[in-house]
C-alpha cells in the first residue's frame, strides 16, 4: 500500500507542490495529469526517493521512505522521462550496473522477465549511445522492472516508442498491477491513461481525483 501525505516542495519562491495527498493499493495502476511544467516529474521523483520533499509523508507497506533514499530504491522502481544509462557501456554492462538481482537472475530475465518482454536480448552487444530513443526506454524501463519493487513509477512510459513497443509496455503494466503491484504514471498519452485505476490532476501545486475514462476534452478542461 502507498499512502502519500501532505508532500510540499518549493523550488526557491516557487511552491511546485502544495500537500499532495493519495493512496494507492495492489493491483492499482494511478495516473497523474496536468500541463507541462505543473510538477508531476517533481512529484514522481520525491516518490521515488530521487529527489527531497520539504515536508510531508510517504509510507509504502507502513515504510516510511521520505528522506530515506535506500528505503525509497528498495520500495520503488523508477523510469524517468530521461534515460539514465551510461552510453559508453554496452546494453549488458549497463544491465549489469542496474539489475538489483543477481547475474543469475539478470539471465533468466532476458529469458523469461521483463527484459525478455522488452525484447532486450538481441540488443545486448551493442553501445548504449548506438541505440534509437525507442531502444534505450526499453533498456530503462527492463534496468528499473529489475528489482521487483512492490511500486513502479514511470514518467511518460510511451514517450519515444514506436506502436509495438507501447502495447508491450502496457501489456507488461497490466501483468504488473495483475500480479499485485501498483503502478503511478504520468502520461499525455490517452491510450496509456485507459489503463489507469485511478485518476488524478494536478494543478497549482494541488493534486484531485478525478473521474477515469474521461476524454481528452474533458482533461483540458479540468488543466484550466
Ligand atoms: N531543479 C529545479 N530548479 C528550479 N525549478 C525547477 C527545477 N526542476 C523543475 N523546476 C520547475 O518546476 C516546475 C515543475 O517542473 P516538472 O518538471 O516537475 O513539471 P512537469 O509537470 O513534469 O512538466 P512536463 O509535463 O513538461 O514534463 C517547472 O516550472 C520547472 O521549470
Amino acid at each position: 500500500m502507498l499512502e502519500v501525505s501532505g508532500i510540499c516542495k518549493s523550488y526557491g519562491k516557487h511552491r511546485i507542490l502544495n500537500g499532495v495527498s493519495f493512496s494507492a493499493g495492489p493491483g492499482q495502476c494511478v495516473g497523474i495529469v496536468g500541463t507541462n511544467g505543473c510538477g508531476k516529474t517533481t512529484l514522481l521523483s520525491i516518490l521515488a526517493g530521487a529527489l527531497r520533499a520539504d515536508s510531508g509523508s510517504i509510507r509504502i507497506n507502513g515504510t516510511e521512505i521520505r528522506g530515506r533514499s535506500g528505503a525509497a530504491a528498495d520500495l520503488t522502481a523508477y523510469v524517468p522521462q530521461e534515460n539514465p544509462l551510461i552510453g559508453e557501456l554496452s546494453v549488458k554492462d549497463n544491465l549489469l550496473l542496474w539489475h538489483r538481482g543477481s547475474r543469475k537472475e539478470m539471465e533468466r530475465d532476458l529469458t523469461e522477465g521483463c527484459s525478455s518482454v522488452l525484447g532486450i536480448g538481441p540488443m545486448l552487444k551493442k553501445r548504449v549511445d548506438t541505440l534509437s530513443g525507442g531502444m534505450k526506454k526499453r533498456l530503462s524501463i527492463a534496468c528499473a522492472l529489475s528489482g521487483r519493487a512492490p511500486v513502479l513509477i514511470m514518467d511518460e512510459p510511451g514517450a519515444a516508442l514506436d506502436l509495438e513497443c507501447k502495447r508491450d509496455i502496457q501489456a507488461y503494466l497490466k501483468a504488473y498491477t495483475a500480479d499485485g503491484g501498483t503502478v503511478i504514471l504520468t502520461s499525455h498519452e490517452m491510450e496509456e491513461l485507459a489503463l489507469c485505476t485511478s485518476m488524478y490532476v494536478l494543478k497549482d501545486g494541488v493534486l484531485t481525483k478525478t473521474r477515469n475514462s474521461l476524454s481528452a476534452e474533458e482533461l483540458i478542461r479540468q488543466f484550466q
